[in-house]
């Protein structure tokens, strides 16, 4: 059975692309692994329905450093065995984890039934400049892959042209699919075969560092994550809407990544809202409640440099003392980030927030009104 690795850096789209593939793989069963940086498995909350038995998480660290091959091949071996029923693997990697060190593992899998089917990278179309320029090890990464998706075209359509011929540039070979959601052609991905000489370039040595001995503390230190710390909260009571925006609206510059949901509690209690920021992109996503759910709001903070213990402490005063007294107004700041539909998308192209602005879209017919 081929495994396939899905990476790409924090945001670009890979929780979406799997969730396309696993509705839109036609016959074919898709099993996925899921790894999270936070200590949350938001990810894996998020891959839309093939929770159970085709879908195993691995929360908190990423893949290439928290487990060995061994540990890896417990969970391959859950997916592979026949009465799964499953045609492909897909390892989706936290947005830091290290792709070369991944392949390693899968190449030193000692499951004799799985096969190692290539490495598949997604890059973000908009913040991809900013990223190859705080991250020159992205180059390498693209080097290795043997399908690049350059997702998020929607929102870098006039750029479109230069950031592919730019990815086609840094790639060996590897096919290079411009998307917009993850919407790529399935095929594609089973058609996605390893490069064997890249394969190769991989020595047995490399492969006896990984799997044979302790980690040392430094063996990681140049890894991309190394520099990255994360934050994850959880609460049970609601969170206040205009309080929320207000810490979002100032959030740290490297604050690069917010991932998760959120339960406004009586501002809103048909729905939970799923929340994405990556860079200054911010997305509110509405989704009702099931009859089974927790109430509970759930978010993880990725970034750089952050005052961790400041941030929890300003999303603890983001708690709603006031929740049974809501009115309706509390939500209009959320609400102007949320995303209708996808035909939608156009209006919210130009949402993305600068630093301490109001984003254009103005649903408040009086701002007077507005406090
Ligand atoms: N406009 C636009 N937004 C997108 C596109 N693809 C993904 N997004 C949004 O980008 C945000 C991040 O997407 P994810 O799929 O969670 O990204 P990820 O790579 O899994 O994130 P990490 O696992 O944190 O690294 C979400 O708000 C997505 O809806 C796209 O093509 N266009």
């Amino acid at each position: 059975m081929p495994v396939l690795v899905l990476a790409g850096f924090l945001g670009s789209g890979k929780t979406t692309l799997l969730n396309h593939l696993l509705h839109r793989s036609g016959g074919s069963r898709i099993g996925a692994i899921v790894n999270d940086f936070g200590a949350i498995e938001i990810d894996a909350l998020a891959v839309a329905g093939a929770l159970g038995d085709s879908t195993v998480s691995l929360g908190n660290g990423c893949l290439c450093c928290a487990v060995d091959a061994s540990e890896l091949d417990v969970y391959l071996e859950r997916l592979a065995r026949p009465s799964a029923g499953i045609d492909v693997i897909v390892i989706e990697a936290s947005g830091l984890a290290e792709p070369e060190e991944l392949v390693r593992m899968l190449l030193a899998s000692e499951h004799p039934g799985i096969v190692y089917g290539g490495l598949v990278e997604v890059v973000d179309a908009v913040e991809f400049d900013d990223t190859r320029a705080k991250h020159p090890e992205i180059d390498r990464h693209l080097s290795l892959a043997d399908l690049v998706v350059v997702n998020k075209l929607d929102r870098a359509a006039a750029d479109a042209p230069r950031v592919l011929g730019l990815v086609r540039s840094l790639t060996d070979r590897a096919a290079v699919v411009p998307a917009t959601y993850g919407r790529i052609d399935p095929e594609f991905l089973f058609d996605c075969r390893p490069n064997e000489e890249r394969v190769g370039q991989l020595t047995f040595d490399d492969l006896h560092e990984h799997t044979g001995g302790e980690h040392s503390g430094d063996a990681h230190a140049d890894h991309l994550h190394a520099a990255y710390d994360s934050l994850s909260f959880e609460s049970d009571s609601p969170l206040d809407p205009r309080r929320l925006m207000a810490f979002l609206d100032s959030r740290p510059e490297g604050l690069y990544r917010i991932k998760g949901y959120v339960d406004f509690g009586a501002h809103d209690s048909r729905n939970r809202y799923a929340v994405h920021a990556v860079g200054r992109f911010l997305r509110f996503y509405p989704e009702v409640w099931g009859s089974g759910d927790t109430w509970l709001t759930q978010l993880v903070l990725i970034g750089t440099g952050l005052d961790l213990p400041a941030l929890g402490k300003e999303l603890e005063a983001c708690r709603d003392g006031d929740a049974p007294h809501a009115d309706e107004r509390g939500m209009w700041g959320v609400l102007r980030y949320v995303q209708e539909s996808e035909s939608g998308q156009e209006l919210n192209q130009e949402l993305d927030q600068q630093p301490g602005s109001e984003p254009e879209l103005d649903p408040d017919p009086d701002p007077e009104l507005d406090d």
